[in-house]
């Protein structure tokens, strides 16, 4: 007990040893919170004696569960399962792989990424002989999404056997969507927004799976609760309404992902929702100097619609933060590296310095210099280790054994080179839909047919049923090893001598590895395959001494010593196209975007920016944020001119008022709202090009676009 409690807080103390009923805690940057969290759990397990399993313990990213897990190891000892410090998403795998079956899916559904849906939408697009674009995919997709706005939907595919298609599907693109529904039946494949649409489906049609997960679930704690969206929030209201023990963390001033529909309502109204909620407050920041903490206070007090809550530190003073202003982005770049190396000269390593920008374009001008500097750097996020061909590939081995899957086979039956190009896929696609079969099937079927006899279909057929015996017997780990040979595609990859592409199989060997053993019980393939496709980001060790780059977005929940926000323009950061889009309450959201980058700091903080032009020939100026925090806080280098300022401040005024004057009131959809004559309606959608919300009145038969500049319009809480 004394040592789960040793080095915190007495506010993160009363976190830890808060363990029942409905808790909010509300943490500053920097304040501790993942520590409490970890701790809590710990105490929950070892004090408390309660199973891992009984504990759901929910992070917004892989890689936070994936720290969570190590941390907590360390607490709690190596054997348990802690296979419910998880994500969202990783929760529901978890659900469906239990439960599954009474929707007519079979438990080891596939999961499909972006690539997949591609995949599946190109094979439409040719079935339907239409041409096929970027813009036409991202539109379906788009529409797709929307679609899975809501669980409608679902019904129509856990109908038994097949999928069928309605013949009122509508236009072109209803009817794309349909054949896509019906394709992702057929392999069984659900995608993100699925994983948590079919639970909740199955908890509506079954209530003893719902009360299974409540008995379960005696504990719930969910991080980064400011991010969660209304789903995440229902889904865990239903799981801890039977014990009623819900734990939330989180920041109201650090979320980042309303344009993904996070509403961070759910943190700053939990007493609402739950009688009885006790609120618990870290506000002591352990990561920053003074300076950079009152310089990021100072920002984000110009937010609105907040909760006021300074944080305060006992850390040493440091230096001022510097605000660097360069004359063209080459300068800017130079300075900033230069500065580093001066860093670095000075006892700091080139690992502990971080760059942070708000969009993936603006690291291409730090890094040519920092690749003429000569300086190791690697980028997080924006390129995905799990995106890779390669990778794509070892992975789809893995499925094809577990699942014999049409997506999967078609990636890999023609890698090695097996004589089966698209003629031969031809035939195989059509015999398959005739017969009702997979693709493996069929090719199995059809071996000794004429048009398949010379190729190497029956050696891979071979390695493949070689492997499906050994699948039980042997770790994840060690099937891929034999896949890879088996099937020649490791020797594939070392004829082809590209070098990069083998370090990035043994890294995923590596990786593999590792989620074997921080389990600590044995691990299903298919839970396995499930677990990885939930994989987004580049979640391998940090083991270079390496500069990092990545998008404030990435950043979140990170640290570094020493921090770089380049390209603090206006437009840029604030980004112009949010604030097209969304205006005011995106204002907002890019502040705290800023504001999660400034806490990232621990030591040094820099925020550059330079003169030039931006792609649409639009001036650059530095951005509103650098002028909103008083003018002592920050160190000046580099020269700017007066008449510069007075332009950005003239700027800024103009769009500031534009803005103002097209403020909208804001309201969500789902509000109730009433209107002085139409009375009473539902806000049914929002047409941001035409401003307009689209509302269903209780009392009309049809819905009526109404101006979001409509003053009378007002929400009505019921
Ligand atoms: N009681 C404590 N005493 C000393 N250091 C602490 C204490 N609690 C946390 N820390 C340290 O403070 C830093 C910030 O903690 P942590 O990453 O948990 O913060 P956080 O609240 O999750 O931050 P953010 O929301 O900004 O991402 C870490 O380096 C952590 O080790």
């Amino acid at each position: 007990m004394e040592e789960l409690l040793e080095g915190l807080n007495e506010a993160q103390q009363q976190a830890v040893v808060s363990t029942e009923g409905y808790i909010r805690v509300i943490a500053g940057a920097g304040s501790g919170k993942t520590r409490a969290l970890t701790h809590r759990y710990a105490f929950i397990v070892n004090e408390l004696g309660i199973d891992p399993g009984n504990v759901l313990s929910v992070t917004f990213t892989n890689k936070a569960s994936h720290e969570m897990r190590r941390r907590v190891k360390k607490l709690i000892g190596g054997e348990q399962d802690t296979g419910f410090i998880t994500t969202y998403h990783g929760f529901c795998v978890r659900v469906l792989r239990e439960d599954i079956h009474r929707l007519f899916y079979p438990k080891n559904f596939i999961i499909l990424d972006v690539e997949d849906q591609k995949i599946l939408l190109r094979e439409i697009f040719e079935d339907m002989e239409l041409k096929m674009n970027d813009k036409t995919f991202k539109r379906i997709l788009d529409k797709i999404g929307k679609l899975k706005g809501n669980t409608h939907y679902v019904q129509q595919m856990i109908l038994r056997g097949e999928m069928p298609i309605p013949d009122d599907a509508g236009d072109l693109d209803g009817q794309i969507i349909q054949r896509y529904l019906k394709k992702q039946k057929r392999v069984y494949g659900l995608d993100f927004d699925d994983l948590l649409n079919f639970v909740f489906v199955l908890f509506e049609q079954y209530k003893e799976v719902l009360e299974k997960w409540q008995d379960r679930l005696f504990y719930i704690q969910v991080d980064e609760f400011q991010d969660s969206s209304l789903k995440q929030f229902e889904l865990v209201k239903k799981l801890s309404r039977k014990h009623g023990n819900l734990f939330v963390v989180g920041d109201p001033d650090q979320t980042i992902y309303e344009w993904r529909g996070a509403d961070p309502k759910y943190m700053v109204d939990f007493d609402q929702f739950f009688e009885g909620t006790e609120t618990i407050f870290l506000n002591q920041n352990y990561r920053s100097t003074p300076q950079i903490l009152s310089l990021s206070n100072a920002l984000i007090k110009n937010n609105y619609f907040r909760v006021d809550k300074d944080m305060v530190t006992e850390n040493p003073g440091g230096v001022k933060v510097v605000h660097y202003h360069g004359k063209s982005e080459i300068e800017e770049a130079q300075w900033i590296v230069k500065r580093m190396q001066q860093l670095v000269e000075n006892g700091a390593e080139y690992r502990d310095i971080a760059v942070l920008y708000r969009a993936n374009y603006l690291s291409r001008f730090i890094e040519q210099e920092l690749i003429s500097a000569n300086i190791e750097y690697t980028i997080f996020g924006g390129f995905k280790f799990f995106d890779r061909m390669e990778i794509k590939d070892a992975l789809a081995h893995l499925r094809m054994i577990a699942m014999e899957d049409d997506l999967s086979f078609s990636r890999i039956i023609n890698v090695p080179r097996r004589q089966i190009g698209k003629k031969r896929m031809q035939f195989l696609r059509k015999m398959a839909e005739q017969d009702g079969l997979s693709l493996y099937e069929t090719l199995k079927k059809y071996i000794d047919h004429d048009r398949l006899r010379r190729t190497g279909a029956r050696s891979f057929i071979n390695a493949i049923e070689t492997l499906k015996e050994q699948k039980d017997a042997l770790m994840v780990s060690e099937l891929l090893q034999e896949a890879m040979q088996r099937t020649g595609y490791e020797a594939y990859r070392r004829e082809d001598g590209d070098q990069e592409r083998l370090d990035n199989l043994t890294e995923l060997l590596h990786s593999i590895v590792q989620y074997e053993q921080t389990l600590g019980e044995e691990m299903e393939l298919e839970e396995y395959l499930q677990m990885i496709s939930l994989y987004t980001d580049d979640d391998r060790d940090d083991q270079l001494n390496a500069v990092k780059l990545m998008t404030i977005h990435t950043a979140k929940g990170l640290e570094y010593p020493y921090v770089f926000i380049v390209g603090m323009t206006e437009g840029v950061m604030p980004n112009v196209r949010a604030l097209r889009e969304r205006k005011e309450r995106a204002l907002e959201e890019e502040r705290r975007l800023a504001y999660v980058a400034l806490t990232r700091a621990e030591k040094e903080l820099y925020v550059t920016e330079s003169e030039g032009f931006q792609n649409g020939g639009q001036r650059k100026y530095p951005s509103r944020f650098i002028f909103e925090v008083e003018e002592e806080s920050f160190e000046r280098i580099g020269e700017i001119d007066q008449s510069l300022i007075e332009e950005a401040k003239e700027y800024i005024r103009a769009s500031h008022h534009q803005s103002k004057s097209l403020q909208t009131s804001g309201y969500n959809i789902g509000d109730r709202v009433s209107h002085p004559v139409f009375g009473v309606g539902t806000i049914e959608d929002i047409d941001e090009k035409k401003n307009t919300y689209r509302v269903f009145f209780d009392k009309m038969k049809t819905p009526r676009p109404i101006s979001r500049n409509f003053k009378k319009l007002e929400k009505v809480e019921e």
